[in-house]
């Protein structure tokens, strides 16, 4: 019997415009249903995270050995370090029907773009640049330099934003994630046509 695919929905944008913390509320509502996929990186852990919670976190050398052994989706270096997408897990879940959750920088969502072009794309954008510096630095996470690189790559980030299905302003999360939301079931909707459509046309055969 047919059975559709999950949908893989890709949260990317600037670091600091708040994709986890959108995320983590999203996944916090009772009637979300997607999976979250844990991305794989070579930065430290921060106070608080945890390995297979927040991130898998590997060497250089491993991670470059996934990258050899193709068992990445995607990935790219952000700002010194390594991140990518584990593949199998993403295709497992995908092919049992359920959907699946990115949440990653820009370089990568455009090789997932290229992999998986039914996928649901979109970009969470900040209020303005200089509200960006703000979260970023309320955020404590990093040193000023890093944050001043981060910054200053979010204006190319920015540039990428008419690639995406989407654009979803984060002014507030709780109206991001009603907007995310909001696309999803619209999305799912529209997948559920398309298929009702293709089934009838093979039973007219
Ligand atoms: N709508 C919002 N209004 C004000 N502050 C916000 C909002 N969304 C997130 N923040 C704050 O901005 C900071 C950055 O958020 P967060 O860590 O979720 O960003 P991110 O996009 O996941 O960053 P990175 O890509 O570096 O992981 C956090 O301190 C968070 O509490
Ligand atoms: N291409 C990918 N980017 C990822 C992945 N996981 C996270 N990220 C993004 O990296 C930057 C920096 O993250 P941080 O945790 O150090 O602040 C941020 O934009 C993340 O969204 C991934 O698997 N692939």
């Amino acid at each position: 019997m047919y059975k559709q695919r999950g949908l893989l929905i890709v949260l990317s944008g600037p670091s600091g415009v708040g994709k986890g913390t959108v995320r983590k509320e999203l996944f916090q509502q009772p009637d979300t249903n997607y999976e979250y996929s844990i991305s794989m990186t070579t930065r430290s852990p921060r106070e608080g995270e945890q390995d297979g919670v927040d991130y898998f976190f590997k060497s250089r050398q491993e991670f470059e050995r996934r990258i050899s052994e193709g068992g990445l989706l995607e990935y790219a270096e952000y700002v010194g370090n390594y991140y990518g997408t584990p593949l199998d897990y993403v295709n497992a879940t995908l092919d049992a029907g359920r959907d699946v959750f990115l949440e990653i920088e820009v370089v990568g969502a455009a090789q997932v773009r290229e992999k998986v072009p039914d996928g649901l794309f979109i970009f969470l954008a900040p209020p303005s640049l200089s509200e960006l510096q703000v979260r970023l630095v309320g955020r404590g996470t990093e040193e000023a330099d890093v944050i001043a690189s981060r910054v200053l790559k979010a204006r190319d980030e920015l540039e990428m934003m008419n690639l995406y299905d989407y654009v979803v302003e984060n002014d507030e999360v709780s109206k991001a994630c009603d907007r995310i939301n909001a696309i999803v079931t619209a999305e799912h909707c529209r997948r559920e046509r398309v298929e009702k459509r293709y089934l009838q046309m093979l039973e007219g055969e």
